[in-house]
């Protein structure tokens, strides 16, 4: 499986990392709002590209080889999957979501969507809401040890989800075989917005590897 990775990383040096991770990304989240709402002039945006520019340079001195984060397993058997979209530490695009799992298998999370993610005007865009959906119907699916690839994802929205505060949340609701059946929801303050029913297949390729198990940790993506 390319693009899985170990890396022999202490506690300490993985809590370091994390807080650069963090930072960085939420700093690159703040200046894509900020280029979002911007109005200034051209001389003023050619003076903020410079300096964006001197920052990416910093960054790209010292880069992962590859194009991709991928999953890496740290020594204490935890996993960084820092590039995830939806739930990346180090990606700006993600909101992030900090999924919480209950004892009950519920997972979910509470987060800001910003204007970075606006479809019809001061909502949301139905796309990012998808793929929020898919993160947590999957994430809810792993957590309860049926992980799996999407194979169908299906949303009922059922009312426009205002730029904020947003909730998202999802159990797994049956397996049958190789599919795993997740469900959830988006809320907001005016109630539940969108539905979502998910399912999540292990591929054949794992199923028929004789090393399930690994495969299902090494899928997984929580
Ligand atoms: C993994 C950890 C999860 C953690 C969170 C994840 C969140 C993010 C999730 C993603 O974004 S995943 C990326 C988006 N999804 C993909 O890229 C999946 C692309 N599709 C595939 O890889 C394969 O088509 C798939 C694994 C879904 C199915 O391929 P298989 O070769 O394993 O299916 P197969 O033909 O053996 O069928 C197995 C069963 O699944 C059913 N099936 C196959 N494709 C399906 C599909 N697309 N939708 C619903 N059911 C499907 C099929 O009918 C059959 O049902 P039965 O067992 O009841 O007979």
């Amino acid at each position: 499986m390319s693009g899985y990775f170990t890396e022999d990383i202490g506690a300490q040096e993985l809590q370091e990392r994390t807080a650069v991770a963090t930072d960085i990304a939420e700093a690159v989240r703040t200046l894509i709002a900020d280029t979002v709402l911007t109005e200034v002039d051209a001389s003023a945006a050619a003076t903020a590209i410079e300096h964006i520019e001197a920052a990416a340079e910093i960054l790209r001195s010292r880069q992962l080889p590859d194009d991709s984060f991928g999953v890496r397993f740290n020594t204490d058997g935890t996993k960084r999957t820092w590039g995830n979209a939806v739930i990346g530490t180090r990606n700006p695009i993600a909101p992030p979501l900090d999924v919480v799992f209950d004892d009950d298998g519920l997972a979910w999370a509470e987060f800001e969507m910003g204007p970075a993610y606006e479809g019809p005007a001061g909502l949301v865009h139905g796309g990012i809401l998808a793929a929020i959906l898919d993160q947590i119907l999957g994430s809810a699916a792993e957590h309860a040890g049926a992980p799996g690839m999407t194979g169908t994802l299906t949303i009922r929205y059922r009312q426009g989800t205002k730029l904020g505060k947003v909730r998202a949340e999802a159990r797994l609701d049956r397996v049958e075989g190789v599919k795993s059946i997740a469900v959830g929801r988006i809320s907001t303050a005016e109630g539940t917005t969108a539905e979502a029913e998910g399912i999540f297949i292990l591929p054949r390729w794992a199923r028929e590897s004789g090393a399930a198990d690994k495969i299902r940790k090494a899928l997984s993506d929580g």
